[in-house]
């Protein structure tokens, strides 16, 4: 095993062939410990593929991958441990009630322990950090979708994960549940530090949760960005909403603090209802979707918008 520093995955080159056809080309990034990562595309862009290939349950066709310091087609149990994996959905041990089956789980952990990571995660905080704890005497088969998928969730954290992979992970939350796992994935990654790669098809999600986007197309990886900079990247603009004397007002500027500025020096008390808005990771997304689909390049900029 190597070690990376503060590196827990590193990519380089990646390739995927199936037959005659590369599903993943060159596919290059890293994660940094604490980082959480957003891979997003469009079904079949190999968004499963890539974290299968990380997660050593898919060998690949060329490159170099390095997951918390080992290749992962050589990973051995220990390495293993450090991993935590939550999968789209799977529907087995019905039988078994939730607080019993997290504690037997868990128990595979006990001997991987290390100085700094007491493993595995006491079943009922665990439990209550998934908000199931009214639940936990129930057999498994009895919860509903969503307290099913907090169950996902806490079998993938049970080990006290270094770096989590979460495979649409909020899919039948309610808004609250939902809202209730953004703030225990930020305190993951915040406090403990663990390393979080998640694919979900819901675009505010990954605004709201990642500190980075990686977006593939086609095998590719076509954009890797803060949301904020990846807006940036496709508008190259704000867009600044205003209302003077009773009139609505919309004007994208590259500069929208100075405009602002020089819209109050000039109006004064008369602009009222300012707002600044920059794209939306919906609208870079669908930008960048569309960019790589034409084969001719250039960004389509919006010029809609203009001063009434
Ligand atoms: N075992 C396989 N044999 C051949 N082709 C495969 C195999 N598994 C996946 N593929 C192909 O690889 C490509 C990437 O698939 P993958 O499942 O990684 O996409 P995805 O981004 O996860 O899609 P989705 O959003 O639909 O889950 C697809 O074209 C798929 O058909």
């Amino acid at each position: 095993m190597t070690t990376s520093g503060k590196v827990a995955l590193d990519v380089d080159g990646l390739r995927m062939r199936y037959g005659a056809v590369d599903v993943l080309r060159d596919v290059t990034f890293q994660a940094h410990h604490g980082e959480v990562l957003a891979l997003l595309g469009p079904n079949g862009a190999g968004k499963t593929t890539t974290i299968e290939i990380l997660e050593g349950f898919r060998s690949r066709s060329d490159g170099r991958v390095e997951v918390l310091g080992s290749d992962p087609a050589h990973g051995g149990e220990a390495w293993r441990a450090r991993l935590g994996i939550v999968l789209q959905s799977w529907r087995d041990h019905g039988k078994w009630r939730v607080r019993e089956f997290l504690a037997h789980l868990g128990g595979y952990y006990a001997a991987y322990s290390t100085a700094r990571i007491t493993r595995p995660w006491d079943p009922d905080e665990l439990i209550r950090a998934v908000g199931l704890t009214e639940h936990a005497a129930k057999k498994i088969r009895t919860l509903s979708g969503g307290q099913r998928r907090r169950l996902d969730v806490a079998i993938g954290l049970v080990g006290r994960p270094e770096l989590l992979f979460l495979d649409e992970p909020t899919a039948s939350f309610d808004p609250e549940a939902r809202s209730e796992f953004h703030d225990l994935v930020r305190g993951l990654a915040g406090a403990r530090e663990t390393t979080v790669l998640l694919t979900t098809h819901d675009l505010d999600e990954a605004e709201k949760l990642a500190d980075r986007i990686l977006m593939l197309h086609g095998g590719r990886i076509i954009a890797d960005g803060t949301p904020g900079e990846l807006a940036r990247r496709i508008t190259g603009e704000d867009e600044v909403r205003w209302l003077r004397d009773g009139r609505r007002f919309t004007r994208r500027t590259a500069d929208s603090t100075g405009f602002a500025r020089d819209l109050f020096a000039r109006y004064g008390a008369r602009i009222q209802e300012l707002e600044v808005h920059r794209a939306s990771l919906e609208q870079t997304y669908l930008t960048l979707v569309r960019q790589a689909e034409s084969t001719s390049g250039p960004a389509t900029r919006d010029t809609t918008e203009a001063t009434r």
